[in-house]
């Protein structure tokens, strides 16, 4: 399942990101890519490490941490330290998977990931292309968002970022852990979390019936979830 979350950061952020992103180094993109994807990737990246990329990274991990529907969806153990890409003059991602399995940045600790984002930081209309296609049960779903939102696509599914061939497109771009690794419990479990989150202001508080979801919703985390 892919979802969105509208304005992660806001439009004065993305201003500010935008500003010290836009004025700093770019490197090849391709350097840090594996093997099979190094062939399909035509984009440019900020030094991971870069004291830049840390800084804007720990904000974006800070406003993650107050995003309830973030949290509901992700239900995130560990959170790859955000990276930022850049395309323009035809730069694309041709169509891949993510690694199973990455290390964290300077440690031997690796993380699996279970879910990939994108937080896109250019307005659509700042480019032409630059779409994520993601490849899911339903056919291929193509996502380009207003700057400050985040798009969350299971880490399994085969997807490409198409050719921009106007402007240029910047992200921030990550991978998550989650607690629960299933695809589908952890669909389920966000199902239910968001039906009880819109009833719960329709009802008392001590209602049995909202009572009894709110239990079911934790007996089944406490089933799924491996901390
Ligand atoms: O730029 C994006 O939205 C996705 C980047 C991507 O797929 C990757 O770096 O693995
Ligand atoms: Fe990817």
């Amino acid at each position: 399942m892919l979802i969105s979350i509208d304005q992660v950061l806001t439009k004065d952020e993305v201003r500010q990101f935008r500003q010290e992103l836009d004025a700093s180094d770019w490197n090849d993109g391709a350097a840090t890519a594996g093997t099979l994807a190094k062939s399909v990737k035509r984009n440019q990246q900020v030094a991971d490490g870069s004291a830049l990329a840390v800084r804007l990274g720990q904000h974006i991990l800070r406003r993650l941490a107050a995003t309830p529907l973030f949290i509901s969806a992700a239900l995130p153990r560990t959170i790859y330290p955000p990276k930022f890409n850049r395309y323009a003059d035809g730069g694309t991602y041709g169509a891949h998977v993510d690694s199973a399995l990455m290390f964290l940045p300077g440690s031997s600790q690796q993380m699996r990931t279970d879910l990939s984002a994108t937080l896109f930081l250019a307005e659509p209309e700042e480019y032409d292309g630059g779409e994520l296609e993601v490849e899911g049960p339903f056919g291929v779903q193509a996502v380009k968002l207003g700057a400050g939102d985040m798009v969350l696509y299971p880490s399994t599914s085969l997807h490409r970022v198409t050719p921009v061939t106007r402007g240029a497109r910047v992200a921030s771009f990550f991978w998550i852990e989650s607690l629960v690794q299933d695809e589908g419990e952890r669909t389920l479990l966000f199902d239910l979390d968001q039906s009880i989150q819109q009833m719960t202001p329709l009802v008392a508080p001590d209602d049995m019936r909202l009572l009894q979801l709110t239990g079911v919703y934790h007996n089944l985390l406490r089933r799924w979830a491996k901390p």
